[in-house]
């Protein structure tokens, strides 16, 4: 376990600086005296692109690279076209990084308000493929803007990345008490991409005889997400897929305000990259209403990611604590950050 931590810091645009200096207040509070944190804030976003024209260089790629792990806030702006942050920052940096474990836990904590009837127990983890599928980038465009237009976005999955994301889910399921393990595709339609998938589930499950395994097509595991969403445990699944689903477990267990993500390269060869679910929220920034704690939480799996476990845990509970004291008042993000940092550090 480091005694430092080497930091870097992207905020981003719209609400990403706003729920990032959160996490950094909770994180300077959580953490002992005797291990140090270092941060080098990185601008890359909107702004920089209008004044330069660049998204991410690839002297920054390699300066990102010497850190233990990256904290980013969110990036895209409406006054950019859609894709080029998206691509030419967040996808690089998982693509440049490795991190093809997309890692998004879904928790209902304790007295959190749920849209869901009932007091659904919801506890389950998303493990979302994050280098491969539909995000390659493997397409066109044809006769570009007329009418004869022909657009292609080809989903591209091997069976190296696809065994190794499955593999990591496997693990993560077998250490869960409840050791269950869905795979989510459409394995009726997309045959060749389905069945690789399903044939490598069937396949490493094999090896893990005390994990329980089942299939669920995407559009019906979005019933079952809203349903029964008890079911699952450990849910496999390629990028897009995983993309959507977790927004819905965002919904359901209280908010994409809490929803935290950790973009993991497993073998430690690159930094891992922590961020919130969710994206800018342009609509809200600058108004102080973005909840901070989907951040915080990312910042305790970075924690746990780099071994400081305790401290992990005293963030995750001081977020239960925060929550069950919730009683519909509204609280800026700087007041939440502020009672999340003063019960970390108490
Ligand atoms: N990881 C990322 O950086 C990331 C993730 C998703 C979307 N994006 C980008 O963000 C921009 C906006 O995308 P979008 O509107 O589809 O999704 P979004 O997640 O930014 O916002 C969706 C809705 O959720 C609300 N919301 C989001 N975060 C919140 C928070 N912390 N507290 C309270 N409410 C919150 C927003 O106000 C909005 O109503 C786009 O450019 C998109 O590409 C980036
Ligand atoms: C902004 C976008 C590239 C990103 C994704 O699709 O992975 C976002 O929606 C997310 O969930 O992190
Ligand atoms: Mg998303």
């Amino acid at each position: 376990m480091a005694r430092s931590i080497n930091l870097a810091v992207i905020p981003g645009d719209g609400i990403g600086p706003e729920v990032v200096a959160q996490g950094l207040k909770v994180l300077e509070a959580v953490l002992p005296a005797d291990i140090k944190v270092e941060t080098t804030r990185y601008d890359l976003g909107a702004k920089r692109w209008h004044e330069t024209g660049e998204t991410l260089t690839d002297a920054e790629l390699e300066r990102l690279r010497g850190h233990d792990a990256i904290l980013l806030g969110a990036i895209g702006d409406p006054t950019v076209p859609s894709g080029v942050l998206e691509r030419g920052l967040l996808l690089k940096l998982r693509f440049a990084f490795d991190h093809y474990i997309n890692l998004r836990p879904s928790r209902l904590f304790p007295n959190t308000a749920s849209p869901l009837a009932g007091d659904p127990e919801i506890d389950f983890v998303v493990v979302r493929e994050g280098t491969e599928g539909p995000y390659v980038g493997n397409g066109g465009s044809m006769r570009t803007g007329t009418p004869a237009e022909v657009a292609t976005e080809v989903s591209l999955n091997t069976a190296y990345g696809v065994e190794r994301v499955v593999r990591d889910a496997f693990e993560r399921a077998s250490a869960r008490p409840a050791r269950k393990l869905t795979l989510v595709h459409k394995n009726n339609v997309l045959v060749h991409a389905g069945h690789l998938w399903t044939r490598t589930v069937e396949r490493v499950g094999r090896e893990y005889p005390d994990v329980t395994t089942d299939y669920l097509h995407v559009d019906a595991a979005t019933i079952f997400m809203v349903t029964d969403p008890g079911r699952f445990d450990v849910i496999v699944t390629d990028n897009l897929f995983g993309d959507i689903l977790t927004d819905l477990a965002a919904a359901i267990t209280g908010g994409i305000g809490l929803a935290a993500s950790g973009n993991i390269n497993p073998g430690g060869e690159f930094p891992s990259m922590f961020e919130p679910v969710h994206g800018s929220a342009p609509d809200i920034a600058g108004t102080g209403k973005a909840d901070p704690t989907a951040t915080v939480l990312s910042v305790a799996l970075l924690l746990r990611h780099l071994g400081h476990e305790t401290e992990a845990v005293r963030i995750e509970e001081a977020v239960t604590a925060d929550l069950a004291e919730r009683d519909g008042t509204a609280r800026s993000t700087d007041a939440i950050g502020d009672a999340l940092a003063a019960r970390v550090a108490g």
